[in-house]
């Protein structure tokens, strides 16, 4: 049987009498590609947030990694890596002060930090670059960046909030395929995306509409369900009917 590394029962957070996720339910695999889709304010972040031991569910039940988001949300915080497009990296500080920095916060022992960062800034082809200021790159290689960082400790999930937002299909692209390498070495990956061709990347997707999982199968599937060429269409067949819309 597969191990499943994240399990979720009807979850649920309410603020007020505002139900932002409202009983949503499903298991993920370890080593799968998982993506969260749902248009802006369906509940995706307020879900991420709570898997990731950072705000308690109002009911239901979950574990990330075995550990329970009720009682050991610091257990949960040690074997998840993060990354979202507000919280990054920091920018006055070099590319190997970075990885360097969150190699300690995430608890890489002090002796293997610095061969690490230094195989690290080698494999992402930015050797010369390592004692720039990370402020003075590229997005697409501050995100590439950020995602190293986040999985440098090796953690069992990494939580990833619109990783590539604001670049090129083709760095995007570039980007997923750091994802498929770091799902192929056993990390499992829970992604939130608007993008419809990152979409088709996962190996199954969940679509939220107004706090609900309206939708979880892989893309293929969902495609033959909704007799539908792409992931635009089943999407807008999901959520066309969203009563929430954000901003
Ligand atoms: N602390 C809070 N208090 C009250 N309402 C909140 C709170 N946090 C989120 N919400 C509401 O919950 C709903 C879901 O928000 P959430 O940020 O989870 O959506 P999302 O799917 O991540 O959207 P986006 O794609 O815009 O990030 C929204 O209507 C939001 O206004």
């Amino acid at each position: 049987m597969e191990e499943k590394v994240i399990v979720c029962r009807e979850l649920t957070k309410r603020f007020g009498d505002f139900y932002a996720v409202n009983k949503i339910s499903f298991d993920v695999n370890k080593g799968e590609i998982f993506g969260f889709l749902g248009a802006n304010g369906a509940g995706k972040t307020t879900a991420m947030r709570i898997l990731c031991g950072l705000s308690h569910p109002t009911s239901g039940e979950a574990t990330v990694a075995g550990f329970n988001v009720y009682k050991q949300t610091e257990a949960i915080k040690k074997n998840i890596g993060y990354m979202s497009q507000k919280f990054s990296l920091y920018e006055n500080l070099t590319i190997l002060e970075n990885i360097e920095f969150f190699g300690g916060v995430y608890g890489v022992p002090a002796a293997e930090i610095k061969e690490r960062s230094d195989n690290l800034v080698r494999k992402l082809g930015l050797t010369a670059e390592a004692k720039k200021l990370v402020g003075a790159l590229p997005l697409g290689w501050k995100q590439k960046l950020a995602f190293s960082v986040a999985i440098f400790h090796q953690p069992r999930i990494v939580f990833l909030d619109e990783p590539t937002g604001g670049v090129d299909p083709v760095t995007r692209r570039q980007f997923w395929d750091m994802i498929y390498e770091a799902a192929a070495s056993g990390i499992t990956i829970f992604v939130t995306t608007h993008y419809m061709d990152e979409a088709e990347y996962c190996n199954r997707i969940t679509i939220m509409v107004d706090g609900k999982v309206e939708a979880l199968d892989s893309p293929a599937n969902l495609k033959a369900r909704f007799d539908a060429d792409n992931m635009d269409e089943v999407f807008y067949r999901l959520a066309r009917g969203a009563k929430r819309s954000g901003d």
